[in-house]
């Protein structure tokens, strides 16, 4: 097996991780290794997705997009409709410019817009069916979190739904160093990363990826307005939740 992120393997000193043309140019490989059943998690996704737009058209809103891969799965659907509007927010312009590739190589149905923006600074989205969040909220500094979710709320049409999936920490510390020696050992001996690698992307992921734990997740869709919340798959300390806006 060859991978093509090497990216700890290479460095000398740690520095904090960025989404930077570096991480851009190897992160497909990245994501699919660090984030447990990330391709059965897109795919689970992409067919919930079809359920919450109408016929012809919609709004799905993709925020921290990366390389466009969930983006291209909804395009890509059997069921996707044809009008869909698809719009991918990152601040990340390496990560946009991979997604550009990626979506403009596929028979997309729908439209794409991709937009470098920041989600800390997010006052307004257009009215959407969808919104996204995977793996991005983590990102965002804890202060922006409500104010971000805030404005999904105000964006979604009534029954719309939000999707958030993150790494969080357990409420139990026994059992959060279970559920971290375990996703560990995922990374070592599923995706062949060595333990240094796994050492030095965890002190460069310090303050940088900031869990939250199930609950506070919960009770930030909560004050949102969300009347809907759920998870609907969880991997030890990753977790999928949903949201609808009634
Ligand atoms: C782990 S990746 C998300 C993976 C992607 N959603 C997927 O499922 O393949 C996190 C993404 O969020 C973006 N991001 C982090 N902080 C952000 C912010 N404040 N505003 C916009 N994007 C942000 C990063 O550039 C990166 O592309
Ligand atoms: O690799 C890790 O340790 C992660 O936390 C995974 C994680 C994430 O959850 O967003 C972090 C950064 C990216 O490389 C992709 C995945």
């Amino acid at each position: 097996m060859t991978y093509q992120d090497k990216l700890f393997k290479q460095i000398t000193r740690v520095e904090d991780f960025a989404f930077d043309e570096r991480v851009a140019g190897v992160f497909d490989d990245m994501v699919a290794r660090s984030v447990p059943f990330y391709n059965e998690i897109q795919r689970i996704q992409a067919d919930l997705i079809m359920d919450f737009l109408p016929d012809e058209a919609g709004v799905v809103c993709d925020l921290g997009c990366s390389t466009g891969t969930t983006l291209a799965h909804l395009t890509a659907h059997p069921r996707c409709p044809s009008q869909a509007l698809f719009i991918g927010l990152d601040n990340s312009a390496p990560m946009l410019a991979k997604a550009q590739v990626k979506l403009a190589a596929q028979a997309a149905k729908g439209q794409v817009s991709l937009r470098l923006a920041d989600l800390a600074d997010l006052t307004d989205l257009p009215p959407c069916n969808v919104v996204i969040l995977n793996w991005a909220l983590q990102f965002v500094r804890p202060i922006d979190r409500q104010g971000l979710l805030n404005t999904v709320y105000q964006a979604l049409r009534p029954g719309g739904l939000l999707l958030l999936s993150e790494k969080i920490l357990a409420q139990d510390p026994l059992l959060n160093r279970v559920y971290i020696d375990h996703y560990l050992h995922f990374k070592t001996s599923q995706s062949g990363y060595s333990d240094t690698e796994n050492q030095r992307k965890r002190e460069a992921l310090e303050n940088v990826l900031i869990p939250y734990r199930l609950d506070e997740n919960m009770a930030l869709l909560e004050r949102a307005g969300f009347a809907h919340r759920d998870t609907y798959f969880q991997w030890f300390n990753f977790v999928c939740m949903m949201a609808v806006k009634r």
